[in-house]
């Protein structure tokens, strides 16, 4: 309903050297398919979890794993449990390719290493992220995200530190993130969303679905 007769063609925005805004990526029907898929692929036993942290704290986003099991700070092939992670869909692994096509206005290059990891996650009103690096993994491909739901504050900052310089950018629904390069160890973070600002044809009635995909490089 209200969709515009013709999607206007998201133009990236460069936020710093490798770190590429695409708004509006997603319509609202891939933004539907893609919460569909997020509810198949994280029913147990992949699960919702809101992780510990190593200093007794515990996240306030909750977050299923696919194809390698994250929880801070590191990487195992099979769940606390012992038993299997659930698999990492190749329609993401797709996905992640055409973002990075989006982003930079060229594919992955043929040799870097695949994408074989992706983190669904989802923040209530009171969710937030601090500020961190993605470390953990070996290979040096983008990070991709895609947001949907509720438009939140991305933090997204510099190499060295966790403080400034940052650029605050407004994440909505359907849009698209991309950071590699020399900003693929920068800090980045949600220090908040903004409740109630979904369209509800995104196919989340609250909240905010972020699904963030990776290359670990450990084959
Ligand atoms: O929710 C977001 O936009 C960021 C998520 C993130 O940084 C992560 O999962 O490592
Ligand atoms: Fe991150």
């Amino acid at each position: 309903m209200n969709e515009p007769l013709f999607d206007p063609v998201p133009e990236p925005v460069v936020v710093s050297p490798g770190a590429v805004h695409v708004p509006g990526w997603l319509g609202l029907p891939r933004q539907r398919e893609l919460v569909g898929r997020c509810r198949e692929w994280v029913r147990s036993p992949a699960g919702m979890r809101k992780h510990r942290t190593p200093t007794g704290g515990r996240m306030s986003v909750a977050m299923a794993s696919l194809g390698w099991f994250w929880e801070p700070y590191s990487y195992s092939r099979t769940l606390p449990d012992g038993t299997p992670v659930p698999p990492f869909p190749p329609e993401l692994g797709e996905l992640a390719r055409a973002g990075v096509a989006a982003a930079y206005g060229h594919a992955p290059e043929p040799e870097s290493p695949g994408y074989d990891v992706a983190l669904v996650n989802f923040y209530d009103a009171e969710a937030r992220m601090g500020m961190h690096q993605d470390r953990e993994e070996r290979a040096d491909a983008p990070v991709v995200s895609l947001s949907v739901g509720d438009t939140c504050v991305f933090r997204f900052g510099n190499t060295e530190t966790r403080g400034r310089p940052y650029t605050d950018v407004e994440l909505r629904s359907g849009d698209l993130f991309v950071f590699g390069g020399p900003s693929r160890m920068a800090y980045h973070g949600v220090p908040r969303t903004r409740p109630g600002s979904a369209d509800p044809d995104c196919g989340l009635a609250s909240g905010r679905l972020n699904v963030t995909i990776r290359a670990t490089g450990f084959g």
